[in-house]
């Protein structure tokens, strides 16, 4: 479990994250998401005692991180994959990982398979693409066995296949019981991975909720509709049949092939509207906005609403 407390950073008198209090739970992906410049990696970093708050805390099962004794047990974290000694093999530089971290040397070996590297486990790091320099970040992040981990990213290089697999990796972590946290601008990648979603804006958290309440909350469900007649569906949606008095906003905009998307009417309402008009509907179909579409509408209100608290 992963706590933070009133987290609090500034810079030269710039406040990059600002009381930031969320938690991370075992046996859930936590996608952790923000703008550029949001203060993600400074929270991370913070967490991992890289970097020390102005104010607030981070606690590791409820303890700072630099005072964990054995940290590589408790937290494990992939931040940035560059950050590599080219010159040491990927064995090489986990078995050193390992013995400065009294981890067994046994580890290496089952942290390589794990991460699909055994073949490569005696090549030079300088030598490997990102997509192996990131699974080699995620072989480390393993090997101590941590019930929490924090992956910064950790899709950044890789193809297909790697996104799909650290995809179940890390959810089959969270099924073991352990507390994940992800952070990564691909929005549809994340709606497959994280349950839960933290997101952050300017240093504030704007969001903490599970991915599907998040998605409900901000996205605008848009109910599609083709008649077999689109003349007669045309004037009866642009007549403006459907706002009704003191009913919230009604849209109703026609879109490719005859079809029109309506939103803020239930799909029982615009069905029967057609039925009294003697329109026959051959598809009325319920879209839900992506995470990507609900995230922006999100994020876009929270500059609304920063422009209102900050003079
Ligand atoms: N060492 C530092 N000194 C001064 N400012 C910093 C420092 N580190 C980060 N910042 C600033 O803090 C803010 C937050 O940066 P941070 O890297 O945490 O954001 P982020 O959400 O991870 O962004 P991105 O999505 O681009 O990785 C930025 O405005 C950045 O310029």
């Amino acid at each position: 479990m992963i706590e933070i407390q009133g987290l609090t950073k500034e810079y030269d008198g710039v406040r990059v994250v600002d009381d930031l209090s969320f938690e991370v739970r075992p046996g859930v992906v936590t996608g952790f998401l923000g703008p550029n410049g949001a203060g993600k990696s400074t929270t991370l970093r913070m967490v991992l005692g890289l970097d020390r708050p102005t104010a607030g805390r981070a606690l590791i099962d409820g303890r700072p991180y630099r005072e964990l004794t054995e940290p590589l047990r408790r937290v494990g974290a992939l931040l940035d994959a560059h950050a590599l000694h080219g010159g040491r093999t990927a064995r090489g530089h986990l078995r050193w990982l390992a013995a400065s971290n009294g981890l067994p040397d046994r580890r290496v070996d089952e942290v390589l398979a794990q991460v699909g590297l055994a073949d490569a486990a005696g090549r030079r790091i300088r030598g490997f693409s990102l997509g192996m320099r990131q699974r080699l970040g995620v072989a480390a992040a393993l090997l101590g066995d941590p019930p929490a981990l924090l992956l910064d990213e950790p899709v950044n290089g890789l193809d297909p296949e790697g996104i799909r697999w650290i995809r179940t990796l890390l959810r089959d972590l969270a099924a073991e019981g352990r507390a994940v946290l992800l952070s990564s601008h691909l929005m549809a990648e994340m709606s497959l991975t994280a349950d839960h979603l933290v997101v952050i804006g300017r240093g504030r958290l704007l969001a903490d909720a599970a991915t599907t309440d998040f998605i409900d909350r901000h996205g605008r469900p848009r109910i599609r509709v083709r008649a077999v007649d689109p003349t007669k569906l045309a004037a009866l949606l642009g007549g403006g049949a459907l706002p009704e008095p003191g009913a919230d906003a009604v849209t109703a905009e026609p879109a490719e092939d005859g079809a029109w998307e309506v939103t803020g009417a239930a799909p029982e309402r615009i069905a029967a509207l057609a039925a009294a008009h003697g329109v026959v509907l051959y598809e009325i179909a319920v879209h839900q906005d992506s995470l990507e579409e609900a995230f922006m509408r999100m994020t876009a209100d929270s500059v609304d609403y920063r422009a209102e608290v900050r003079p």
